[in-house]
């Protein structure tokens, strides 16, 4: 890429896009477009094909997207699914119509079947069933590799997909019911601590497997493969480490500093038993993760003290 180019970072106030954004402006990239989704709702075909066009990117940044944890997936699956194909097909479709030449789009760790071999390799797509809690947004980001794939096939476009794990880091979602656990954990018990009360719950068994990539490390892969990466085999992005969740809560405890107990609710979904994605292929390439988990932990944690009044409502 050129430090002149004009990069599209759809979603750039979100986790993913506000750390892709910055990491290209720490680069040098000096013509970065962005529109919140009040400016530009990317479900409206019309408005996305008037902006491409206007906008002339060279580059686009697919980070939109309806996204959540496990029980955000589940309650509000239909929404999950129509407003990502939406999202994803009106950029792309924008994309192509403008001849924008270079794109990356995010997908999601949970495409890959419930059951999968671990390390989970790229290999492993459309290989079994799906978890059930999010399958809907699994189908959809599903979708969005195979448009990459066959745009890359019928019109010759030298756009990417890559596969995160689950991020986390400042500019989060701390919802209480609809964020993902890291920052769902660090919420309840910093408020457990602050209020003096005694248990915090922890959904499901405590027992499901996960690995966290700090988002810094996400916007440092994402322009790494942007400048490196020219395939249509989707390429993981993880650490190549998990822990179970429960091992997480209790790390999370430690850097707050809170000593109650921490409980958990069987009555909550598990989701997948294990979701750790095979790094060798990006790896190989010379990227590595580099922010330790709980250094990560640690930094979210005063992001999120310094940000109490801005937390974010849905
Ligand atoms: N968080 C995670 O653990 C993981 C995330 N990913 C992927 O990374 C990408 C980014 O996720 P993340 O940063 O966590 O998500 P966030 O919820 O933090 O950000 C999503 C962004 O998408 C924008 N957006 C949502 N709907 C619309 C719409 N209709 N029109 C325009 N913009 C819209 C929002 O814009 P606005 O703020 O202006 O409303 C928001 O900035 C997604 O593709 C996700 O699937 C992959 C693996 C794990
Ligand atoms: C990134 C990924 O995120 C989602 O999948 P997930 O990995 O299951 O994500 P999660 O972070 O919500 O949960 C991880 C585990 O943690 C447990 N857990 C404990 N306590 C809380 C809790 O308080 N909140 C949440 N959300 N989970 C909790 C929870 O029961 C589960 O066992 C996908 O739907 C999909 O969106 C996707 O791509």
């Amino acid at each position: 890429m050129n430090k002149h180019d004009r990069i599209y970072i759809a979603g750039h106030r979100g986790l993913a896009g506000s750390a892709i954004w910055r990491r290209l402006e720490a680069e040098g990239y000096d013509q970065l477009i962005g529109a919140t989704s009040s400016e530009l709702d990317l479900r409206d075909r019309d408005a996305v094909f008037a902006f491409v066009r206007d906008q002339k990117p060279d580059v686009i940044v697919d980070a939109a997207a309806r996204v959540g944890g496990i029980q955000a997936n589940d309650t509000y699956s239909a929404e999950f699914l129509s407003d990502n194909l939406q999202i994803q097909v009106n950029l792309m479709d924008a994309a192509n119509a403008a001849g924008v030449e270079r794109l990356l789009f995010l997908g999601s760790s949970c495409i890959y079947p419930k059951y999968a071999e671990q390390p989970i390799k790229e290999s492993s797509l459309l290989t079994g069933e799906l978890e059930p809690t999010n399958d809907a947004y699994a189908i959809a980001k599903i979708a969005g590799i195979m448009q990459v794939q066959a745009s890359r096939k019928q019109y010759g476009r030298r756009w990417i997909s890559a596969m995160p794990t689950n991020l986390y880091g400042p500019g989060d979602n701390f919802h209480p019911e609809h964020s993902h656990v890291l920052p769902a954990l660090m919420r309840r018990i910093h408020e457990a601590k602050v209020a003096g009360e005694p248990e915090v719950v922890i959904w499901g068994s405590g027992t499901p497997l996960r690995e966290f990539l700090h988002v810094d490390d996400l916007a440092d892969a994402s322009v790494f493969l942007l400048e490196n990466y020219d395939s249509p085999e989707t390429i993981n992005v993880g650490v190549g480490e998990d822990l179970s969740i429960r091992d997480l809560a209790e790390l999370i405890a430690e850097v707050v500093g809170y000593e109650g107990r921490l409980v958990q609710d069987a009555t909550k979904p598990d989701g997948t038993p294990r979701k750790l994605l095979d790094v060798s292929r990006l790896n190989d390439l010379g990227w590595h993760a580099r922010i330790a988990l709980r250094d990560g932990i640690a930094e979210t944690y005063a992001w999120y003290l310094e940000h109490l009044d801005q937390l974010r409502t849905r």
